[in-house]
Parts: C-alpha cells; structure tokens; sequence
C-alpha cells in the first residue's frame, strides 16, 4: 500500500488547513489591505457579500440603499468585498458610455437558461453586437410607426372593458392590474404575432409567472450555490415553445420582432437561442413598460391639477374621442405635457433601480477620485440619480411634470430610466409609445377619481412592482 491511513488523514488535514488560512488571507486582505478600504461604507460588509447579498432577497434592499445607506456614506459606498455602489453622475457617465466597462459575472444569472447568452445578460462584446444588430430592425421607427394599429387593437378591449363597467356602475377598478393586462396583450400582438387576450379573458398565470421568475433570478445572483435546490417553473419555456410552434405552422411570414428572430435563427441562432431571447423579450418588454404606463396614470389621478393640464393638452389636439381612431403616435409624441409627465413618473420610478447587476473592472482603473483594483464591481444606482435633491432641488421627491418644460431645470447625466452608451434599451421608443397612446387614451375617455390611503409600497426585485399588486381609482366616462 502506497499511503497508510494515517498519511491520508494527515493530507487532508494540511489541505483544510491551507484552505483556511488562504480563506483567512483573502477575506482580510480584502477587507483592510485592498485600495477599496478608503471608500466609506458599513464596516462589516467589507469582509463578506452575504451582508449585501441578504438585503436583495425582501424587495426592499432599494429603501434601505436610499434611506440609510447613501444619506450616512455619500455617493460612493463600499457594499462588499469587491463591490462598490455609485451615485454620482459624472462617474457613472465614465462607467457605461466613456470606459463603456463590461457587465459582472452575476448577469450569467440572469440567464433563463445559464448556458444561453442573450441579448442583455451577455458580457461578451463581441456576441452582443452581433446580436443587437439581428434584432434592431424590429425596434426601427419605421417599423414601430407600421405597428401603430396593433396597438390600438390591444387598447380597445381595455375600454370595452371600462365602459362595461362604467354602464353596470361598478365603477372601481384596479387600475395597476388592468394595464399590466393591456401592456401583456400589447406585448403579444406586436413582438410575438398575436394578443394574449388577457384583458378579455380577465385572468391568466403569466404575469405571475414573470414575477416569480424574476424572483428566481435574485435569488441565484446572489445565492448561486442554492441552484440545486430552487427549481425553475417550466411554465414560461413552455409557454414560449407552444407560441413560437403554432406562429411557424400560421404566419411564418410576419414581420415582427418574432418573425425577424425566427428569420435569424435559420441564419445565426440556433433554435434554443431563439426561444430564451423571445423569453427575454416577453420579461424584459412586459413588466417594465406596464409598470410605467400604470405609475404614470396613478400619479396623475393623485395630482388632478397636473391630470386636467394633461387632458387640457390632449383636448386640444384631439377635440374628438373616436374608438375606430384612437390618438396617433405621431401627433402625441409632439406633446410636451405628456413627454413631461412621462419623464417625471419615470424619474420618481425608474424600472432599473440600480442599472442591473453592475459592470467590472477588468484591470485596475480610476474613475473621478476613486482607484478601483481589477476584479471590482461598480453598481449604478439610478433611483439615488433620480431621487437626490442636490441635482434636482428641494421638490425633488413631488411629482412635477413643469419641471422637464423649463431645460434649465433638468441637471445634466442625471436621468437614465434607460441606461445609457452601448447597453442601454433597445425597447425604449418601443416603451414610450406603448405609454404614451394608453396614458392619452384613457385620459381622453375618462376621469379618474383617486381613492385615499392606498398602500403604495414597492418591492424591487429586478423590476419594482406594487406589493399589493394593485391600485383602485373610480372611473367615469367622459361623455
Ligand atoms: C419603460 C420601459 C422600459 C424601461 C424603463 C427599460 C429599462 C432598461 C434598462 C435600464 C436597461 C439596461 C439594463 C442593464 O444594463 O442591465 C435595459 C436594457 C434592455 N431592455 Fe429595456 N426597458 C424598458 C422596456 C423594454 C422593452 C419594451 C424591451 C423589449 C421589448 C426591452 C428590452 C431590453 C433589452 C433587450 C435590454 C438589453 C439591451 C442591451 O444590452 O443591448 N426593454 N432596459
């Protein structure tokens, strides 16, 4: 016998040894040896991530970020080992658009598929180009003006809906749930060939569905080693195969974000690419503008001064309510009440409280007075941007669209509901246009009463998302 038992009790014993003293070494090098010691932050979060890590998995990391973190340690804190959070504008501007620096490993989580790189959890430079090229045509102005009827068709069923409900004078709704409903159907009829019909159907598990799973995938950013045991829901692959199955025997030929992703993945994309980047799609383009379509309407039927300028401008421009002509996209992205009071809503509630996982210095970089070694997470939080009364002045947390009509008001770099330089949305005037047409539609068709003391508590997991998953105004038609 080569070794005794002795001998290998003893190997072990070096080999747990060494391992505990290169733990040791890194855990306190990292904390009070590396450069990042110089930066302000809660003393303990520099020996481990758990500390930061467990503040993602209530919703609730985003109050603790605004309330306690930044206003004790400044723009710049030190949230973990190797992980730095930031605030302020002109080191941000360096991190995405100048230094333009690459996503951090935690995007891999991010993944539906962990071994399926799409368009926004890629960090290969390279394979992101390609890809935003295969798919921007489907986010071209001329192809967004010819979808314009599409949307419309997705809005009537939701005013069907209203005056049903308006005529049997039930005339509470939850307005937060109905347009996550309508941006769903939207969603569908334009980026996958046809409506989900959820507001005709009243109910459906999907939106549930996308929550949960965005759920999931905070858990395995910050807990990758818990993977075995949080299992994925198959529900939304399932979903997306029977979709992308039955558009390729009906209407293989039109031409849609679907349809241009279907064409490409004869080419350049396999076909297990091709349904996690519709997945993406679905998740990315859902959640994010029915969130902001519905907080818009919400804070102007909570401010009904800013509600009667909007309807005043919206009046004028279209004297007539007609369901077979709803307002054009043309004519409403012209009006600046409506672009303001979008602005606004996206400031007060940007989507990307922090701008996704963060991006990582792959060698040692300074940005502004800050040395950051190779290997260290940069995190950008827009929601502090948005939110800090030293670029915005004291009225910094109201609701005031008059703001974004004076250019003087608006503090430079410091707006980025869409991220900015290479990464930012690809959705973005899809998103505004799908806002503006169901924000001036309603408007034009009803008023709104606001119901007092509603809870409006936010959880943010990627997305933020009411926590009661609804908001109840009274509505009335207008004529
Ligand atoms: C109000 C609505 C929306 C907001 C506020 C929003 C916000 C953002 C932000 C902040 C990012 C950067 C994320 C990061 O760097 O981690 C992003 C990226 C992205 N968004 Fe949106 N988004 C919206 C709507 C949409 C829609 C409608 C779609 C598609 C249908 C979409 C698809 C994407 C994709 C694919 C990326 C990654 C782009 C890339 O890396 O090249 N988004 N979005």
């Amino acid at each position: 016998m080569l070794f005794s038992l002795q001998d290998v009790f003893l190997y072990i014993e070096l080999f747990i040894l060494a391992y505990t003293i290169k733990f040791f070494y890194d855990v306190i090098y990292l904390a009070y040896f590396s450069p990042l010691r110089m930066i302000p932050g809660p003393k303990h979060f520099a020996l481990t991530k758990y500390f930061v890590s467990k503040k993602h998995t209530n919703g609730m990391r985003w109050k603790w970020l605004q309330y306690e973190l930044f206003p004790e340690y400044g723009p710049v804190v030190r949230i973990a080992p190797q992980a730095v959070i930031i605030a302020d504008p002109d080191m941000i501007k360096e991190i995405l658009v100048i230094k333009d620096l690459p996503k951090n490993q935690k995007y891999d989580q991010l993944r539906t598929n962990l071994s399926i790189p799409t368009l926004l959890t890629t960090r290969d430079k390279t394979f992101h180009k390609k890809r935003r090229q295969i798919v921007a045509p489907a986010f071209s102005f001329k192809y967004l003006n010819s979808i314009e009827p599409l949307i419309h068709n997705c809005v009537k069923p939701l005013l069907i809906k209203f005056d049903e409900m308006v005529d049997q004078n039930q005339n509470i709704v939850n307005i937060y749930e109905m347009i996550h409903y309508c941006v769903l159907d939207i969603t569908g009829e334009t980026i996958f060939g046809g409506s989900f019909r959820f507001i005709e159907t009243g109910n459906h598990p999907l939106p549930h569905k996308i929550f949960q799973e965005l759920r999931r995938m905070i858990k395995l950013g910050m807990f990758p080693f818990l993977k075995p045991f949080i299992k994925q829901d198959p529900y939304i692959l399932n979903f997306m195969t029977s979709l992308i199955k039955n558009r390729r025997q009906e209407d293989p030929e039109r031409k849609d974000l679907l349809g241009m992703l279907l064409n490409a993945s004869e080419r350049s994309m396999s076909d297990i690419e091709l349904h996690y980047q519709a997945i993406e799609f679905l998740i990315a383009g859902s959640d994010t503008s029915s969130f902001s379509s519905a907080m818009t309407m919400i804070k102007l039927i909570q401010n009904p001064d800013k509600l009667d300028t909007l309807f005043k401008e919206i009046d004028e421009s279209f004297p007539e309510f007609n369901i077979d002509k709803l307002p054009s996209h043309d004519k409403l992205k012209q009006l600046p009440y409506l672009n303001a009071v979008i602005n606004e809503t996206l400031r007060l509630h940007p989507i990307n409280y922090d701008i996704g996982p963060g991006r990582i210095t792959i060698e040692d970089t300074i940005i502004g007075d800050y040395f950051f070694p190779k290997g260290t997470t940069l995190a950008v939080n827009a929601y502090r941007l948005h939110h800090s009364s030293k670029y915005w002045g004291d009225d910094v947390e109201e609701f005031v669209p008059e703001r974004w009509l004076n250019p003087e008001r608006i503090p430079k770099d410091c707006f980025l509901p869409f991220s900015a330089g290479t990464r930012n949305c690809i959705g973005q005037n899809f998103a505004m246009m799908v806002i503006r047409i169901i924000v001036a539609t309603l408007i034009q068709k009803y008023k709104f009463e606001d119901i007092l003391n509603q809870d409006m508590d936010i959880v943010h997991y990627l997305t933020p998302s009411l926590k009661t998953k609804q908001y109840n105004v009274k509505i009335y038609s207008r004529n």
